[in-house]
């Protein structure tokens, strides 16, 4: 065998040049692969000529040559580090049975990477029972004889399931070994009533090396080269305060190196969660502790990857149990995923990402229950850009929430430009314990306002008002509030720094929702921005921003109320476009709730509209409006919340502003509000002017014809309205059109309600009412202040049938008046003229009427057909030949058209896109 200093001698091949390719080591670089020997490695130097100057060497680097007390390539003996190495993490259910143990195996198998460390937590559960047999023992309980048994019977079930033979044998006279030497330490706890943290650590962490030997040795079945390490030999941390450890990366790394001398291999399956302190007494990592197992190892290895295994597809935009519109990132920075996992997202704990985000390893999060899903790569930001297309219109990548918190605000004059203040108000904090969360003070300096945990506040608030007692007598602070009962909700992304809107955009889809921001903080770095919110806001916030910002569609809660002819319409309607609706627009219309007079059919998820009305058959309930909007509206599941009123009740229509005030949007073709007494309207119009709900009504006039919006549209750019004069009245137009040639008039009325075109009762047509309502819609739309009994109408219900009962026994005896109309009609046709039912708005002189006019058969109203309204607009612009809409004015299609239509204007007004 050759000597150590005749193998270097030989090295003909080394380069002269020392590189520092990595900050603690000195290498020369061969041909091949370098590799490190450090000051530990220290046998193998003691024949090595140093060069010049040197008394000992950092580290020698060699080429492929033969070690001097073997026959191994010394290559092999040592853990060669960069690229080589890939890193997987299995957590406790990943190996939880005997077939997940053989999966894991597998996926490790699957890896092509050169060479794989794996890290692995106990069994599942199994932690949990070592715990308890500490408990039991110190707690002087025998059971924990017992429990220590069924330990025994799970590790050792499990062994014969997945090895056999010498595998087997050689396994369980370790397990027993370990048994029954963790049967003297407890029985040693049992006697002393106590166990010492070393104690408890050595106990718990059997889980590990037992689940780390039985994964080794099915590996190594397959033929592969693989040992099992335990940790404790390895990684090295001290205590670093409130239950937390450092790892000793020098430490750690010497030693990894001496075990891989003795073990060198290409796969290693490795305890998770376990390690030892300097003094080498076991300890663990604490919480998280087989992740940061895994990062600690992907550091001193200088991993290509570190992949974590667990039961989810990767990192989601926001809690799926929040959010059911969530979606999995391809792609977070290291920093994302930091600020996510700070606020409570299921990802990494922060310190677990710092081993591996100092050497830029990627981290994969993988679900090993769904090997096709891809997961989320938490890496450079750099690399993400080229690969998350996802990222070029998303700034931001998730949000995340806080529960339970409350503010506390410290406001007084006697606190701007006096240095100190800050630091008083957190000392006292600090004195007791409490953990404060965000701050936020605006640069005016009155007022500091800070967020603690709900169960904290108590102490602070009265630690502030002790240490704070003289200010606040003499006025210098005029008050320390509790604002209890707030949640804060964080959006994250590292893009959002620099990039500006970004907080607009959040800011205005909370508005939108209707939620009222009580704090925002946002640090320099950008890569998070903090409102405080009411807690019960919180869910529904969340919601309305992950919607804006296109990590889920413009999501509406839709309740319809009234599904009679209009409102099934209309239902129809939303079934046949709704995913058109939401492929092309990014629009989800959820109708959550159906609600009739007697019935109503409530849903969690959405109604499905292809079958709704057996549905309503089979699972309807007796109605209740308060549930009903409660349902819709109350279950936050949804950020926006739209009632569609399809029905003629003056009843529904008077809840709107308290639906509006709740935040709930009103669509409706209900010509109740509108028209109702004056003051009501004009309250709720100046309610709806202030809140950022939204109330649409077109239908109420024209059916789907933009009327209201036309109006609206000449009032907005500055011009100024005449007169509005028109046939209003889908159901009169078809009657005065089609009343001819001998015609009964009772015949003609029958057939418009039997298109659709009349009120429910029909009398509201007949009667004026309904055309007067128009006038009164449109009128005060001109801001005239006018009340429904202001407008002269001129009724064509015959006097003695206003008294009838039912619009049924108004349909019964109609045709006994059919001469009086015949008379009329033809009274008319022999002054060549034709009979039309118009209304007028005269702002002018700031009146309406409604009234049957006769109109020379050239006259534009002379020329209509069907159920068309033609409505004229004189205004200032155009004087001389007004604005004209003219088209079907009333049927079940075009008036559930005009509500669709304003139900996907309140989708564009909530940010879907146009
Ligand atoms: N027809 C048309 O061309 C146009 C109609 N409109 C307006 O559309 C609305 C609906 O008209 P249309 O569909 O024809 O009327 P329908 O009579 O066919 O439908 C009304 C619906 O409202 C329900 N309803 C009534 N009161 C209540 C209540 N308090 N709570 C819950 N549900 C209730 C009825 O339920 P149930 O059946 O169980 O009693 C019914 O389903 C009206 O306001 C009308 O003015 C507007 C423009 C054009
Ligand atoms: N009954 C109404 C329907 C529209 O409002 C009409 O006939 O116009
Ligand atoms: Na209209």
């Amino acid at each position: 065998m050759a000597s150590f200093s005749a193998a270097i001698a030989n090295l003909s091949s080394i380069s002269p040049t020392q590189t520092s390719l990595y900050p603690r080591h000195r290498l020369f670089q061969s041909q091949c692969r370098p590799f490190f020997l450090s000051r530990s490695s220290h046998f193998l130097l003691k024949d090595l000529t140093l060069p010049r100057g040197r008394k000992t060497p950092d580290t020698v680097i060699c080429a492929s040559f033969t070690d001097v007390t073997s026959n191994v390539s010394l290559e092999e003996k040592l853990p060669p580090k960069g690229e080589t190495w890939s890193v997987h993490k299995f957590g406790g259910t990943c190996v939880g049975t005997s077939q997940r143990i053989k999966n894991v195996a597998e996926i490790i198998l699957k890896d092509d990477s050169e060479r794989k460390l794996v890290i692995v937590s106990a069994m599942s559960k199994v932690t949990d029972m070592m715990y308890a047999l500490i408990h039991k023992a110190q707690s002087r309980d025998e059971s924990y004889i017992s429990s220590l048994d069924a330990v025994l019977e799970k590790h050792s079930a499990t062994a014969h399931d997945i090895l056999e033979g010498d595998s087997l044998a050689s396994f369980l006279s370790k397990l027993h070994n370990d048994i029954s030497n963790l049967k003297a330490m407890l029985r040693a706890i049992y006697i002393a009533g106590h166990a010492t943290e070393s104690f408890t650590d050595f106990v718990v962490g059997h889980g590990e090396l037992w689940s780390a030997q039985m994964l080794s040795l099915v590996i190594r079945k397959k033929g592969v080269d693989c040992k099992w390490m335990d940790t404790r030999d390895v990684i090295i941390v001290n205590p670093s305060g409130s239950n937390q450890v450092d790892p000793d990366y020098l430490e750690s790394e010497q030693r990894l190196e001496k075990w891989y001398s003795l073990n060198p291999c290409k796969v290693i399956i490795a305890t998770g969660f376990i390690a030892s302190t300097p003094q080498n007494i076991p300890t663990t990592l604490k919480r998280d502790g087989s992740d940061f197992s895994a990062a600690i190892m992907g550091a001193l290895f200088r991993a290509c990857q570190v992949t974590i295994w667990t039961d989810v597809d990767g990192v989601y935009s926001a809690d799926p149990r929040k959010v059911s519109e969530a979606v999995i990132l391809k792609t977070l920075s290291y920093q994302e995923a930091w600020e996510m996992s700070y606020f409570g997202a299921n990802v990494l704990h922060p310190r677990t990402i710092i081993p591996v985000m100092r050497y830029g390893i990627p981290i994969m999060i993988r679900n090993i229950f769904n090997l096709s899903a891809p997961g989320t790569k938490i890496c450079h930001p750099s690399v993400n850009d080229n690969e998350d297309g996802q990222n070029l219109q998303n700034y931001v990548k998730g949000f995340a929430t806080i529960d339970n918190l409350a503010l506390i605000n410290v406001e007084g004059t006697g606190m701007a430009g006096v240095p100190g203040t800050a630091s008083a108000i957190f000392g006292a904090v600090k004195d007791v314990g409490a953990n404060v969360i965000m701050i936020s003070q605006a640069s005016s300096e009155h007022s500091v306002c800070f967020a603690v945990p709900e169960k904290e506040v108590k102490a602070v608030a009265e630690a502030l008002q002790s240490r704070f007692r003289q200010a606040l007598d003499n006025g210098r602070l005029s008050q320390v509030a509790i604002i209890p009962n707030c949640s804060i909700l964080a959006a994250v992304g590292q893009k959002m720094a620099s990039t500006p809107g970004v907080s607009a955009s959040l800011f205005n889809a909370l508005a939108k929702a209707n939620i009222n921001v009580r704090a925002i903080a946002q640090g320099c770095s950008e890569y998070n921005i903090t409102v405080v919110v009411k807690r019960e806001d919180c869910i529904k916030a969340l919601r309305a921003v992950h919607s804006r910002f296109y990590l889920s569609r413009t999501t509406i809660s839709m309740g319809i109320i009234g599904p009679g002819l209009i409102g099934s319409t209309l239902l129809d309607q939303l079934r046949d476009q709704a995913s058109i609706l939401k492929e092309e627009f990014n629009i989800d219309l959820r109708v959550m709730g159906i609600l009739g007079s007697k019935s109503m059919l409530l849903s969690d998820a959405g109604i499905n509209l292809t079958r709704w009305r057996e549905l309503r058959e089979e699972r309807g309930e007796a109605a209740d409006l308060e549930k009903f909007v409660q349902h819709v509206h109350g279950n936050n599941f949804i950020p926006n919340t739209a009632l569609v009123d399809c029905t003629a009740d003056s009843v529904i229509a008077g809840y709107y502003y308290e639906w509006l005030r709740k935040g709930i949007h009103v669509v409706t073709p209900n010509k109740k509000a509108n028209s109702g007494p004056l003051e009501q309207y004009l309250r709720l119009r100046a309610l709806q002017r202030q809140s950022y709900t939204h109330y649409f009504y077109e239908a109420t006039v024209g059916a789907g014809l933009p009327i209201v919006s036309t109006l609206r549209g000449l009032l907005e750019t500055g011009d100024r309205i005449l007169q509005i004069e028109g046939i209003f009245s889908g159901t009169l137009s078809y009657i005065f059109n089609n009343f001819k040639d001998g015609r009964a008039f009772s015949e003609v009325v029958a057939e418009a309600k039997e298109a659709g075109y009349t009120e429910p009762d029909p009398r509201d047509d007949l009667s004026g009412t309904d055309v007067a309502r128009k006038v009164i819609i449109l009128a005060r739309e001109s801001g005239l202040k006018l009340e429904l009994s202001n407008i002269p109408v001129e009724s064509l219900v015959p006097e003695p049938l206003q008294v009838c009962a039912s619009a049924q026994e108004f349909m019964q005896e109609l045709p006994k008046f059919d001469q009086v109309f015949t008379k009329k009609q033809e009274d008319s046709e022999n002054a060549g003229e034709v009979l039309r039912y118009v209304g007028v708005v005269d702002v002018i002189n700031r009146k309406g009427v409604v009234e049957l006019r006769r109109y020379k058969k050239d006259h534009p109203f002379a020329q209509l057909s069907g159920s068309d309204n033609i409505i004229a607009f004189t205004t200032r612009r155009y004087k001389d030949q007004p604005l004209i809409v003219r088209g079907p004015g009333a049927g079940a299609q075009v008036t559930a058209g005009g509500i669709f239509s304003d139900i996907l204007r309140l989708a564009s007004y909530l940010g879907a896109p146009s």
